[in-house]
């Protein structure tokens, strides 16, 4: 007999979220059926939307999220023992799926000396996200000015580093100045501004005096407006995440600055985007990042926090700033 642990959301998050929020229980689970596998976590992945969309769960259901898992026991001739799967299992250490069943399973591809993590990041749906949010709504040209906002996170890294593939001037705004120079040391980026402590209005004009041509947004509100005004004209704006507002009640978002006024005497364009409808394209966005990787063009970078009792600390030191590159939890 199995017994999986899981983290529940005992209640709503209000702003930041709190230890008190989450609740772990046991659960026993049963015997497999003919075509299920049981998998056991092995890393899990924490999230900004995780905060963002939290309010659609129900109090007292698990918390969703990613994690990369491997089979210890099978009926399902489709996933044998030892392989191992990427699928949203939530945050929970066992799970019996099939392959139409819970979580959308794959079996990862072998990444040789790779580690299995990289299927939650640059591997996963985060690197899935910078390949095609960058590139197809951005449609960077060389020579051009690029401005990231999240720049050191999961996506925000992989960005950067495309478009310096792109030959692109690449200036990156994050909140610490070591995760700043780290960018610029290990990541290629040209500059980096640090939100929490420069003037981000000046330091924009001091690092990109020609004006920004594309604006890749992980965090919106006046960080955003800010670039927006010293954007050139036809400029493209991708709003890949708004996390300056996943902590505050997503029916009462923080009030910004009008920028119609600058869209409209630059024309520029802004467009959202959303992984999903890419999920069907994954593979071209991981293999394209296991070209880069083992060519030495794509660099990665992971925060690691040991134990699934931290998922909690894990997920709130993201939502801090704390991490460098993606936030993952190994059991
Ligand atoms: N549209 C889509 O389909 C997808 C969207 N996303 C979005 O991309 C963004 C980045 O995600 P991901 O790379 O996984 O996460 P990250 O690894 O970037 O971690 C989140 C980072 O956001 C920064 N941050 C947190 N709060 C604020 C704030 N108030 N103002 C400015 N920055 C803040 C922190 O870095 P620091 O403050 O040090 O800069 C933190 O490290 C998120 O908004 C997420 O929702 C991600 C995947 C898919
Ligand atoms: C409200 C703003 C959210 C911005 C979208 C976002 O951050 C997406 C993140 C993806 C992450 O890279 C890994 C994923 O699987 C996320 C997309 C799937 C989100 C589904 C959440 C579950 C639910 O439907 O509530």
């Amino acid at each position: 007999m199995v017994v999986a642990r899981k983290f529940l959301l005992a209640k709503h998050f209000v702003g930041p979220p709190n230890a008190d929020d989450f609740k772990i229980v046991e659960e026993e689970l049963p015997d497999l059926k003919d075509g299920e596998f049981l998998a056991e976590a092995v890393y899990l992945s924490v999230d900004p939307y995780m905060r963002a969309y939290s309010y659609r769960l129900s109090e007292g259901t698990p918390m969703v999220g990613n994690q990369v898992a491997k089979i210890i026991e099978s009926k399902s001739d489709d996933f044998p023992v030892g392989k191992y799967v990427a699928a949203q299992f939530d945050w929970q250490t066992h799970t019996i799926s099939s392959a139409d069943g819970v979580g959308s399973p794959y079996i990862l591809p072998d990444l040789e000396d790779l580690p299995l993590s990289y299927s939650l990041g640059v591997l996963g749906s985060p690197g899935n996200t910078a390949y095609f949010s960058f590139l197809d709504i951005c449609k960077p040209k060389a020579g051009e000015t690029v401005v990231i906002s999240g720049a050191a996170g999961a996506v925000g890294s992989i960005v950067g580093q495309i478009a310096k593939m792109q030959s692109c001037e690449v200036i990156g705004i994050t909140g610490s100045d070591d995760k700043g120079q780290y960018l610029v040391d290990n990541f290629g980026f040209d500059s980096y501004v640090n939100y929490k402590r420069d003037n981000l209005e000046e330091q924009l004009k001091r690092a990109a005096p020609e004006g920004i041509d594309c604006y890749f947004d992980n965090v919106a509100g006046e960080i955003s407006t800010t670039v927006i005004k010293q954007m050139n004209m036809f400029g493209r704006i991708c709003v890949c995440g708004s996390i300056s507002s996943y902590n505050t009640d997503i029916s009462d978002p923080p009030k910004v600055s009008c920028i119609q006024l600058h869209m409209l005497q630059k024309q520029l364009v802004m467009q959202g985007f959303q992984v999903i409808p890419y999920r069907s394209r994954i593979l071209e966005s991981i293999n394209q990042h296991l070209e880069w990787l083992r060519a030495g063009k794509l660099k990665y970078v992971e925060t690691i926090t040991e134990g699934f009792e931290n998922m909690p600390k894990a997920f709130s030191e993201m939502l801090e700033g704390r991490n460098l590159g993606k936030a993952v939890v190994k059991v």
